[in-house]
């Protein structure tokens, strides 16, 4: 590759703006608060990470991590999500921390990616997670959460669909036994939405009717609560009717948190991440087409890093709420100007300080002679991406 330009800079990462920082800012802050007002208490832990634990634990692929080696020549990873380092945190800093614990974070996250999708390699993260707790209930309240926290973010209208990889799993072993390649490979367009290649990998299998029958119905398995009756005809495999059973207490956990409405089961989902071990959702709004949050259980993560416990969790793609539904309407306060001359400068500054005390925001601007003065806010207003830079004009000089 040629030397770049001094304004590019890598794909898949991107500045932001004042303006766009304006509401970046205000969706977290409305996030996190929503997030306080269930208790989750607000973590942070270093955009670095030693690759063989929790660049491993995230369960992201080798092309997707983002890997460094530091002045030992150790293998470091950045890290492509918060639920492994928040697992790290928690059996070693808080290993004493009695359990259930309710963690909450706004972080960016690094994931390498094929330039051609588009995607970024960089972006925000507004979460939680729930660590200590197995129960329908905590699944039910990661969801509500997630319901909630796309409210506060200023999404009006968005469903989450919820699916179950234990069901997934125990089907397919089911349907076909043993054969974990074709299990991957059904996996794989269910992960990627793929139906019509779901199909096509059906149809070049030598599969009994009834094989075949199991296997093309988990695709009808997509709607309210009477979902869960379906799955537990479809297939008779105990592990795929216990994780039915969990997703339906879910269920009736999230009609009386009063969300069910902004819910759907979708026995076709599954998570992007292998660390997940029971229900999982994705949480869509209706302007894009690329899930705006993503959550899911995940018992087996935490023992990794020697501190056992079952949790659940879940994060909103910031950015993309920030991008695609246009978030919340923030519209920030133009900073006063005042304008001084030298033997008013110290008066001035004097005045700055006072308004600033009040809470307004001050920009000094130091004229050099009466046609050097500014006299009417609306001669600032630019057209430019910053907008106008000032609204009122306070003059402090002699001449
Ligand atoms: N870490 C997951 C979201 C999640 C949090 N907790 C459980 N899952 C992600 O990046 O999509």
């Amino acid at each position: 590759m040629s030397k770049p330009k001094g304004f590019e800079k890598p794909a898949g990462v991107r500045d932001y703006l004042p303006f766009a920082v304006d509401k970046l800012r205000a969706i977290e802050r409305r996030v996190l608060d929503c997030m306080a007002g269930w208790g989750y208490r607000q973590i942070m832990t270093p955009t670095m990470e030693y690759y063989d634990t929790v660049g491993v634990a995230s369960s992201t692929s080798d092309q997707k991590l983002f890997k460094l080696l530091n002045n030992r020549g150790t293998t470091m990873v950045l890290r492509s999500d918060m639920t492994a380092p928040i697992a790290r945190v928690v059996a070693s800093l808080l290993k004493e921390e009695p359990l259930p614990l309710r963690l909450s974070y706004h972080a960016n996250v690094f994931r390498a990616i094929e330039e051609e999708a588009g995607r970024e390699a960089e972006f925000y993260q507004t979460g939680v997670e729930l660590v200590g707790d197995d129960s329908p209930d905590a699944d039910a309240e990661v969801i509500a959460l997630a319901v909630a926290s796309l409210q506060a973010a200023g999404v009006k209208s968005f469903k989450i669909a919820v699916g179950h990889v234990g069901f997934l799993n125990g089907l397919l072993e089911d349907a076909v036994p043993g054969r974990e390649d074709i299990q991957e490979a059904l996996k794989a367009g269910l992960l990627h939405r793929d139906f019509v290649g779901y199909r096509e990998t059906l149809s070049q299998l030598s599969l009994s009717q009834e094989q075949r029958d199991e296997l093309e119905g988990i695709l009808r398995l997509r709607g309210g609560k009477e979902i869960c009756g379906q799955a537990l005809e479809l297939s008779r495999n105990p592990l795929a009717q216990s994780s039915v059973q969990h997703l339906s207490q879910v269920w009736d956990a999230l009609e009386d948190f009063g969300v069910a409405e902004h819910v759907m089961i979708d026995l076709t989902m599954i998570g992007d991440f292998s660390y997940y071990t029971g229900m999982t959702f994705e949480g869509y709004a209706a302007e894009l087409g690329f899930p705006v949050c993503s959550g899911g259980r995940y018992d087996n993560l935490l023992q990794q890093f020697g501190r056992p416990s079952p949790a659940t969790g879940f994060s909103l793609k910031t950015n993309r709420i920030l991008d695609g539904v246009g978030g919340l309407e923030t519209e920030p306060e133009l900073p006063v100007v005042l304008q001084y001359d030298v033997p008013n400068r110290k008066r001035a500054f004097a005045e700055a300080e006072r308004l600033r005390s009040e809470g307004c925001s001050v920009l000094m601007r130091r004229a050099e002679g009466p046609e050097d003065l500014l006299s009417a806010p609306e001669s600032v207003r630019k057209a430019g991406p910053l907008g106008p830079a000032y609204g009122d004009i306070l003059t402090f000089v002699s001449f």
